[in-house]
């Protein structure tokens, strides 16, 4: 009998695992579990490893996702208190949201990576990691979802963005703050996120298209149409509190009565409004001709979120009842 922390680690590839290949020096993940623990001093830890996937995090899809998430659930089932998860930092702002969202219950599920590979002077990749055992052992994250941890920070996954390409302090929680700290090799929290229910993944999550959008000044929107005819669903990336060019209206209007399409907000962080501005193409004038408001959500989340819920059958109500739920800042 034991009471060490069980964990389970689940290693995707991502700068923390990457070496160069040749005289270039050019790197591309190589390092597995392993590898990446070698640099760690010992734990007091009952530890289970999975070299899951090895890729760079670009290319990380729906179907790495719904195998991740499948294969979690099953570790959890067979005993794991805590998920350690390494992968590139690219995607982690939306693959961790996508676990958050489709995993439910009290284990944690915790997220780094590395901005700085081993061979670059000052890896930072060791430290996040330590950290992240840190996280995933301790009981205060039961209960927490799924969390992103760099630089000695926790985030929530519904608020994470990776925020600099190359900074090790890249990540940040605009709409909010990190909800906790890793000080002297201890999780300090400073919030919880109210927990979700958790969402289905459906089958057809690998076949769903949902297509994002940014507003950029002077587009006339011509190859709008084309596009969205390849997609499920959309995501517009507003201007400001969620505005877009006049000319688009009437598309994007024609678009919503088709299929889903979320207004969120270009801007990295304030909500989407409601009732500020009535000009064509401005917040109100867009959501009363049926585009569902994203709140607070980030596009590169609310995309993950209306993909989830496209792909599992959800109808429009559906899809606005949550969209209203998630768009909240939850924070206790
Ligand atoms: N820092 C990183 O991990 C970036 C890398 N390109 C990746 O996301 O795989």
């Amino acid at each position: 009998m034991t009471d060490k922390p069980k964990l389970s680690m689940l290693t995707l590839g991502g700068t923390i695992a990457m070496t160069s290949a040749n005289e270039s020096g050019a790197v591309v993940p190589r390092l597995d579990a392993a590898d990446l623990l070698s640099t760690l001093p010992e734990l007091d830890i009952d530890l289970v490893t999975h070299d899951f996937r090895s890729l760079p995090s670009p290319d990380i899809g729906f179907t790495d996702l719904a195998a991740l998430a499948d294969k979690i659930e099953q570790e959890i089932a067979d005993g794991a208190t805590g998920i350690v998860v390494t992968q590139g930092t690219d995607t982690i702002e939306e693959s961790s949201y996508f676990l958050d969202r489709t995993i439910g219950g009290d284990v944690p599920i915790v997220m780094t990576g590395a901005m700085r590979h081993p061979q670059q002077a000052g890896p930072d990749g060791p430290a996040n990691l330590s950290a992240a055992f840190v996280v995933a052992a301790d009981p205060q994250a039961r209960g927490l979802g799924t969390v992103v941890v760099m630089s000695d920070e926790v985030h929530a996954a519904r608020y994470v963005r990776k925020s600099h390409s190359t900074s090790t302090g890249a990540f940040t929680s605009p709409n909010a703050a990190p909800i906790g700290h890793i000080v002297e090799q201890e999780l300090v929290l400073l919030s919880r996120p109210r927990p979700y229910e958790p969402l289905p993944r459906s089958p057809r999550l690998t076949e769903t298209s949902i297509g994002m959008v940014h507003a950029a000044l002077g587009d006339d929107g011509e190859w709008l149409r084309p596009f969205a005819e390849h997609t499920d669903g959309l995501v517009i990336a507003g201007f400001g509190g969620g505005h877009v060019p006049s000319r688009l209206v009437p598309l994007l209007a024609e678009l919503a009565e088709a299929k889903p399409v979320v207004l969120a907000s270009r801007t990295s962080s304030g909500p989407v409004l409601t009732r500020t501005y009535g000009y064509p193409g401005s917040e109100q004038d867009l959501l009363s001709r049926g585009l569902i408001n994203a709140g607070f959500l980030d596009p590169f989340k609310a995309r993950v979120l209306l993909h989830v819920l496209v792909s599992a059958g959800a109808d429009r109500a559906e899809i606005t009842r949550v969209f209203r739920a998630s768009g909240e800042i939850h924070v206790s």
